[in-house]
């Protein structure tokens, strides 16, 4: 019999996953720990959504190989999905945009049809958006809640100016909320505290402190391939032999979208996002 008082959660993670390495598998893991030992929530799923080919960031491969190595990675997960229904829209989505339709999927599913309706929630948002003093909208305690699960360094992005629209941050904190696990150099909590914005949704925002800090990113492990240098335990091996497989990651494969606009986050110059 289910506790009444214990809220579901489906943790939702966006990225490029260029590739996906252990530190994505363990940011669900966090993050799981994190929320059921609040004795509030359980967490019942985990989403990966890698973004699709048209996010023209440099060096992206494509999305088939990006999911595949997904795939691959979280084979021998009870828990953690992947989805791509992010990589098969023709253009880009915003974040907001496809965590509203995760949500509207997981109310079909539930066939929940209260006042969860996110659509709703994100309209009457958008339009309190100036209003709204944060925190207790979202409860709803017996049916499952969608939760978007990130790094520091994504959070910090939402003081980029035009980066991310105001109201799809907005409605990604007030709609559904966020679990954001620390990474070395940031200091999320500050960042926090910084933004008036954040601030008023802070209780929607979940800090994990990763304790075993590490530099693991996808732009390390694609420098490391270039080199022809080692990146076994760093990611699972039959990724590993993907990429190898398919010699994904080269000179090549780096300047692809080389010559494109910057997509969004790639102008947020991140010391990892440097080739
Ligand atoms: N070492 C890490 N610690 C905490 N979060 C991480 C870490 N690596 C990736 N993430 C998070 O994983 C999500 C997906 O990340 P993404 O695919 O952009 O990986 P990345 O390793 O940061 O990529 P890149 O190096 O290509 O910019 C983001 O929310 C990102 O913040
Ligand atoms: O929705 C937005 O406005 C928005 C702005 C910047 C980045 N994002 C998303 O954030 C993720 C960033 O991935 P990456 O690899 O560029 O760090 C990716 O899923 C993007 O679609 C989303």
């Amino acid at each position: 019999m289910e506790d009444p008082n214990i809220t579901k959660v489906v943790l939702l993670a966006c990225g490029s996953f260029n590739p996906i390495t252990n530190m994505h598998l363990r940011m669900f893991e966090l993050a799981r720990d994190y929320l059921e030992d609040t004795g509030k929530y359980r967490v019942v799923k985990g989403i990966i959504s890698p973004v699709g080919d048209a996010y023209k960031k440099k060096g992206l491969i494509e999305a088939c190989h990006r999911l595949e190595m997904a795939r691959l990675a979280t084979d021998s997960s009870d828990w953690i999905t992947v989805d791509s229904w992010e990589t098969l829209q023709s253009n880009w989505v915003e974040t907001a945009r496809v965590a509203r339709h995760y949500y509207e999927e997981l109310m079909a599913t539930e066939q929940n049809n209260d006042d969860g309706d996110v659509v709703k929630c994100a309209k009457k948002r958008r339009k309190e958006e100036n209003r709204f003093k944060g925190s207790s909208h979202q409860k709803r305690t017996g049916s499952t809640r969608l939760m978007l699960l990130c790094g520091a360094d994504v959070l910090e992005s939402f003081g980029v100016p035009n980066l991310w629209k105001q109201e799809d941050i907005i409605e990604i904190m007030g709609c559904y909320g966020l679990v954001c696990i620390t990474r070395s150099g940031g200091d999320p909590h500050k960042f926090i505290h910084q933004s008036d914005t954040l601030w008023n949704y802070r209780k929607n925002i979940h800090v994990v402190q990763e304790w075993v800090t590490n530099e693991i990113s996808a732009t390390h492990m694609r420098r490391a391939l270039r080199r022809g240098l080692s990146v076994r335990y760093l990611l699972p091996d039959a990724v590993l032999h993907y990429i190898h497989e398919h010699n994904l990651y080269n000179d090549e494969s780096e300047q692809r979208n080389a010559d494109v606009v910057l997509a969004p986050l790639q102008r947020f110059t991140r010391s990892s996002s440097s080739s």
